[in-house]
């Protein structure tokens, strides 16, 4: 897998550049709409394709390994053949979904066991089994089998965790190296940096990562309710160690301000469930600010969902329309807030790359945070 750097931002750390896949090129700084069971909810991939220009969609190993399974996958030919998007997939490893998703769940050096929150079978997680897994569902970009530390965590348990995520990162590579693919195209493997919000841990995770030479790494245990501060240094600490040369994955970020002030830290790829989750809630982002269209104030404006922007349903729906579907909790509704929330989040890491490739992107970046946390 290609990494071209396009331009650098000479006021920042941001950066533009082409990720080249064996489905497609992907143009970054870029935002990877979150499908978790093999579709991006609410939201058919036409529109993805048509509508947003999506580049790249996630899918979710843990979801998919308990749904439909793997012999259907298998059997299908792979995720992009069984939900017929032929463009780039990444697939989360697993790990962090069995801490946020399950309650009974054992850590150990051989892995992680765990019960369905479907069902309650019981199953086991364990570097070697989610390279398979993630073979059988076919993502072009996996992710290593890692621990993702809960915020606040001791420091004593950030660093024994550490360790042990490094360990299972070894057995990653040496099962993914001496596996093949099974539909016909390359994959790729990212490790994943740890260390909570101890610096030092950080700065010798970034060096572990680094040495293993991937095609590109990714950055977790952030974005986990520690204050923003602390993630930006966190992030800071990390892309001044990891190789200019290879993209750097930000998992689970986050809010349009966020992804700006670290896409001026270095960091080229995102994934969040903000836009589609808070849109069937009725939060829209703007690039005026955050509407939440359930408010009262929005019952009888018959302005258009977003003026200025060139997503159909933003033109011919009103405010009022989709306040009265989110409210009715109308299908429709959600499909259209989670378009527009996605269509934003596209159109914002696009003009960040614009900007950047312009020489222009610092400034643009400060205008940008003052305006897109406000509340209409
Ligand atoms: C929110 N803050 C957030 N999300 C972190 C995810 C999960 C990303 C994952 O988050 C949802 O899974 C629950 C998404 O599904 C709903 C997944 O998309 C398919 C997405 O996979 C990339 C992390 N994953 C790993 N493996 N390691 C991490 O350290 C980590 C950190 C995160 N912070």
């Amino acid at each position: 897998m290609k990494f071209t750097l396009q331009a650098k931002d000479t006021a920042s750390k941001a950066r533009a550049g082409v990720l080249e896949t064996a489905h497609g090129e992907i143009q970054t700084p870029i935002f990877m709409p979150v499908g978790t069971a093999g579709t991006v909810k609410a939201v058919h991939q036409h529109e993805l394709v048509q509508d947003i220009q999506a580049q790249i969609i996630l899918g979710n190993t843990y979801h998919l390994y308990l749904r439909p399974g793997l012999d259907v996958l298998h059997k299908a030919g792979g995720l992009h053949k069984f939900n017929h998007w032929n463009g780039p997939i990444l697939t989360d490893s697993g790990g962090y979904q069995v801490y946020s998703l399950t309650e009974v769940r054992k850590i150990r050096e051989e892995g992680v066991t765990f019960r369905s929150h479907i069902d309650g079978s019981k199953h086991l997680f364990t570097p070697e089994n989610v390279m398979d897994t993630q073979r059988i569902i076919g993502a072009d970009i996996i992710m290593a089998f890692d621990e993702c530390t809960p915020y606040p965590c001791e420091y004593s348990y950030a660093r024994k965790s550490l360790d042990m995520t490094h360990r299972w990162l070894k057995r990653c590579v040496d099962r993914f190296d001496s596996t093949e693919p099974l539909y016909g195209y390359e994959q790729t493997l990212f490790p994943i940096v740890q260390g909570s919000v101890y610096k030092d841990l950080r700065e010798k995770s970034a060096e572990v990562i680094a040495s293993f030479n991937r095609d590109g790494n990714a950055i977790g245990g952030l974005s986990v309710g520690e204050p923003a501060e602390e993630m930006y240094a966190m992030t800071e600490v990390v892309t001044n160690i990891l190789p200019q040369d290879r993209p750097r994955y930000l998992m689970g970020v986050g809010t349009p301000i966020n992804i700006l002030e670290n896409i001026a830290l270095g960091i080229d790829m995102f994934d969040c469930v903000m836009p589609t989750r808070n849109a069937r809630n009725g939060m829209l982002f703007t690039q005026h600010g955050i509407i939440n269209i359930k408010n009262e104030k929005w019952k009888a404006d018959f302005s258009p969902i977003e003026a200025e922007s060139d997503l159909l349903v933003d033109q011919i729906h009103t405010k009022a329309y989709l306040r009265h579907l989110i409210r009715s909790q109308e299908i429709l509704g959600a499909q259209i807030a989670s378009l527009h929330n996605l269509h934003f989040y596209l159109w914002l890491v696009k003009q960040a790359r614009e900007k950047i490739v312009e020489g222009t992107f610092y400034i643009w970046k400060e205008k940008m945070v003052k305006v897109l946390g406000q509340r209409l």
